[in-house]
């Protein structure tokens, strides 16, 4: 179990929203749709009606410095059965990435390639005191695109399995591009904590308000302070 999975959760029963467009840039075709994601009627676009309001506060913090640039999500809400399908699809793929065949896998091949998967994807877990960030409508992945529309470059695509996925991958880096794969990092990084999310410590692209994750990062940046998480899985019925 993942240290935040502990936390206690307070469903406040928030519903959950569209994500407006064009007031924000939504990733077409989505990439989970694209491999076969099982999302029936849901669409991966919705958030809850707080977390959406926070966004749009971290969309007006980039624009008042950037005209024209919008927030770009490449995925918010998640059923659980689409978090189970993707974390077996990105198995598949990491083994076959690597040569291996499933059918053939030792149980020590088997367990580091879950270990890779797993520092990256959440358990698909079916328990509501643990659900998977995406299932809560409190979490979501996002990028930034500039005054054309043009994706912004950020060093290393949304769900790469690697360091390079770190938010801090560039930072120590003196070479002129990585410099600003650093920058554009730490603008997303910065309008977004200042509009209240907490940001995943091994992905550049994920940030959460009011979930599990959010409440024990919040607590690890001010341990006096006594947070729940106030958004449990949702839709699921
Ligand atoms: C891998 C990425 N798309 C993601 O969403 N990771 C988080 C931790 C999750 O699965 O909830
Ligand atoms: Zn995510």
């Amino acid at each position: 179990m993942k240290p935040y999975q502990h936390i206690a959760i307070v469903e406040c029963g928030e519903p959950l929203l569209p994500i407006p467009e064009p007031l924000f840039s939504l990733v077409s075709p989505h990439p989970y749709t694209t491999v076969g994601a099982p999302y029936g009627e849901k669409s991966p676009f919705y958030l809850r009606e707080g977390v959406l309001k926070h966004l749009i506060e971290a969309q007006a913090l980039l624009q008042k410095e950037f005209p024209g640039w919008r927030i770009q999500v490449f995925d918010a809400y998640r059923p659980i059965a689409v978090q189970q399908y993707m974390v077996d699809h990105t198995f598949r793929d990491v083994a076959q990435s690597k040569g291996l065949s499933l059918g053939r896998l030792t149980e020590s091949e088997r367990e580091s390639l879950l270990e890779l998967v797993y520092e990256f994807w959440a358990v698909p877990s079916l328990n509501p005191a643990t659900p998977p960030p995406h299932s809560t409508g409190g979490a979501i992945d996002v990028t930034l695109v500039d005054e054309f529309g043009q994706a912004v470059a950020m060093g290393s695509p949304i769900d790469e399995l690697s360091p390079r996925s770190y938010p801090d991958h560039f930072a120590t880096s003196i070479d002129f591009r990585d410099r600003s794969f650093h920058e554009h990092r730490q603008r997303l990084r910065s309008i977004m904590l200042t509009a209240g999310f907490q940001q995943h410590p091994n992905e550049w692209w994920h940030f959460c308000l009011g979930d599990q994750m959010w409440a024990w990062l919040t607590m690890q940046a001010n341990p006096d302070a006594k947070v729940t998480a106030r958004y449990g899985a949702v839709g699921e019925g």
